[in-house]
């Protein structure tokens, strides 16, 4: 059989054919195991801005573009598209191995031709050329080539540069992009070469189009055999099974970690991608291993139970990796050890409970000792009141004398009374009590951990994972963003007794959303350096996506019901348009919103289901928190009003506790950013009366 190897961009093309023409390709594709370079009909196409560009009929009206070397049996399948995209395709684009870092890079050669003239005038009239501090051997060393160096000279501003971002050979226009940020030729360098699987190459071959594919594994794969072709054309919209961004892959695929190891990223950076290929990879790795992968709910744990299924079809490994969000596998422990099932409280009793509790104090809130009991008191599983009296607050900003220590500690114990007394338990409850279990057992409950979104777990929910798992090589694999932190917990691992030191990694490219999604979202979150699990400041530097699309649309009503209808006509375009109901979402910051719009797209005969329906075909309507982890293609953001976002009721008033109201409003933002990003290609957001404040000080 011939070699071929697949690029991206064919497995997106191809995914979005019709299932008699993906039949098509498949028999296209078959052609090469049976016949060489000569027995293949491979087109050559006359004025080709690359001599090894071939087309191969699929059907009367597809065509399939593949490089094909000169000489020799190995092909790369490039994409598959109508005749007449096919070969404006074929002609147009030129495939080159970047000199400085190896990899294969493909520019639109026919539109850079056509481009430059006019780039060239209008730097005539521009006394200040945005390269012009940057000499030739540095753009050279960090990959600019021959020929695109003289349009990188005639650049007069970003905006021209952002304007070739889909034409220039992708890694140097990466390099171009850190430069005019401000970059020093050496931080780009950094930046870029960080980016390869492997130590740049010594000695780059131009023509080795083979091993240059295999250094660039986010675009292209080499395939073993029929096997594994049929294995990836069987899930082509599932790119991330096999093109790994280098770092993903490095983080995933490194034999060992000395101990607990940390992978941070903003959304869509391919986060739960990495922990996914860190599992089965584990899996595939210890014949007798037991590998936990948790989350923070259960919807979140059954959308990771699918993609292992996805990644794996060995039962054997399969078996491995047991998928449990984090307050179940609590209750489960919990279970096993009372021999009888906790009743997990009602949230509606609890908060009689606290308020019954608050009226006994002078003046403290129920928020407040509830905040107080699951920040202080359950986050260092304080048992007694000498504990307490003597424990940092640490995250709270109100300070206690000592005799309110002793009310709020005695509040604290009225309503834990009462919850006994009903065998009934918090989540929280059942995680600080399965800690403890499971940390006087003798055996560790499993030999590896995986966490998925490691920010918003409590420190009581880390004391059982630490203790699920015996302290060592590969115990404890954890991937986090605080920037998408949106409950209130602030975690500092090494506190717990999960020391990441020298094993944390950082992912900067995003997958799910359009670069023009991603820049106004990240604009919400002005201001904000939140604290990672590592206790370090995280920043988005470096935060990009390579995918461009629309603008998001922001639009301002002057009532409920105006923006409701408008709603239910922008989910008509989004179907008309082809999305399917189940790739569009409507995220809102209360549930009276949300029934609200539920209401209003059901009127309009638009069908709706709530964001833990996996299967039903309909428009997902849903809080801002359930869209956390999930995405979509279109998602609207519905009453992003000033009464709304922040709700007044998540934010404590300044003056009760300064740091808590500043805590509480990052929170607000950070909820806004993880709604928003949820939309891969199409991001509404509507407001009634005046926006939320958070979209002005974008
Ligand atoms: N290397 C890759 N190639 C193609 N697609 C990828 C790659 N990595 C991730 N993706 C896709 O990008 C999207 C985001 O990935 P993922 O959910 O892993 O990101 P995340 O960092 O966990 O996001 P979030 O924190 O926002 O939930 C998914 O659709 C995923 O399939």
């Amino acid at each position: 059989m011939a070699r071929l190897g697949i690029a991206k961009d064919f497995l997106a093309d191809y995914a979005k054919l019709q299932k008699p023409v993906q039949k098509a390709v498949d028999a296209a594709i078959e052609k090469f195991s049976q016949h060489t370079h000569a027995g293949l009909h491979l087109e050559k196409l006359a004025k080709s801005k690359d001599s090894r560009i071939r087309t191969i009929r699929v059907t009367d009206f597809y065509r399939g573009v593949v490089l094909a070397p000169d000489t020799g049996d190995e092909f790369l399948l490039l994409t598959v598209l109508p005749h007449d995209d096919a070969n404006a395709y074929a002609v147009s684009r030129r495939f080159t191995v970047n000199h400085a870092l190896g990899v294969l890079e493909v520019r639109n050669q026919q539109a850079l031709d056509s481009i430059e003239p006019a780039l060239r005038q209008a730097a005539a009239n521009t006394p200040q050329l945005l390269f012009a501090s940057v000499n030739d051997a540095d753009l050279i060393r960090l990959g600019i080539d021959a020929d695109v160096l003289p349009i990188v000279r005639v650049m007069a501003t970003e905006a021209h540069l952002q304007a070739l971002a889909n034409l220039l050979p992708a890694p140097q226009f990466d390099a171009l992009t850190g430069l005019a940020a401000g970059l020093t030729p050496e931080e780009v360098w950094q930046e870029v070469s960080q980016q390869l699987v492997d130590v740049p190459p010594a000695d780059v071959d131009p023509d080795d189009i083979s091993a240059a594919a295999a250094r660039t594994p986010d675009r292209f794969v080499m395939v073993s055999g029929p096997n594994e072709l049929a294995q990836i054309l069987a899930h082509p919209f599932d790119a991330w099974r096999n093109f790994l961004h280098p770092m993903q892959r490095h983080v995933a695929y490194r034999p060992s970690y000395a101990g607990p190891a940390l992978v941070t990223g903003s959304a869509g950076t391919g986060k739960t991608v990495t922990a996914l290929h860190r599992a089965v990879f584990l899996a595939q790795q210890v014949p007798d291993a037991s590998i936990l992968l948790t989350t923070f709910t259960r919807n979140l744990a059954d959308a990771l139970d699918r993609q292992v299924g996805l990644l794996t079809d060995d039962p054997q490994v399969r078996e491995r990796i047991e998928v449990l969000n984090v307050d179940r596998l609590a209750y489960r422990i919990v279970a096993e050890s009372l021999g009888q099932q906790p009743t997990i409280v009602d949230q509606r009793a609890l908060r009689n409970l606290w308020g019954q509790a608050a009226s006994s104090t002078d003046g403290l809130s129920a928020v407040f000792l509830e905040r107080e009991w699951e920040q202080v008191v359950l986050a260092q599983s304080l048992t007694d009141s000498a504990g307490y009296l003597a424990a940092r607050r640490h995250g709270r900003g109100t300070p206690l004398k000592r005799e309110q220590r002793l009310q709020v500690w005695d509040a604290i114990q009225q309503v834990t009374s009462a919850l006994r007394a009903d065998n009934s338990f918090t989540h929280l409850q059942l995680a600080d009590e399965a800690a403890r279990i499971v940390a006087a057992r003798p055996d560790p409950l499993y030999r590896h951990v995986i966490v998925d979104e490691g920010q918003d777990l409590h420190p009581a929910q880390w004391r059982l994972l630490r203790a699920a798992v015996t302290a060592g090589p590969n115990d404890l694999f954890i991937v986090a963003d605080p920037h998408q932190r949106i409950y209130d917990n602030h975690v500092s691992l090494g506190s717990l007794g999960v020391g990441i030191r020298g094993r944390s990694r950082k992912l900067t490219v995003n997958y799910r959303t359009t670069q023009e999604i991603l820049a106004w979202a990240v604009r919400l979150l002005t201001g904000i350096a939140p604290t990672g699990l590592d206790d370090q400041p995280d920043s988005l530097d470096g935060y990009r996506s390579p995918i461009h699309g629309r603008r998001p649309v922001v639009a301002a009503y002057p009532d409920r019901d105006t923006e409701y209808t408008r709603l239910a006509e922008q989910i008509r375009t989004w179907l008309d348009a082809g999305v399917e109901p189940h790739a569009i979402a409507v995220a809102a910051r209360n549930s009276h919103l949300v029934h609200g719009a539920r209401d209003a797209l059901t009127v309009a005969g638009i069908p709706v289901s709530s964001t833990t329906a996996s299967k039903s075909n309909a428009v997902r309507v849903g809080t801002m928190h359930a869209m956390k982890g999930l995405e979509f293609r279109c998602l609207a953001a519905i009453g992003v009003d000033a009464g709304s976002v922040p709700a007044k009721a998540a934010v404590t008033a300044a003056d009760e506790d300064p740091v808590s109201h500043e805590h509480d409003l990052q929170r607000e933002r950070c909820l806004l950013f993880v709604a928003c990003t949820r939309s891969r290609d199409f991001l509404y957001v509507s407001h009634t009366g005046q926006p939320s404040p958070f979209l002005q000080t974008r």
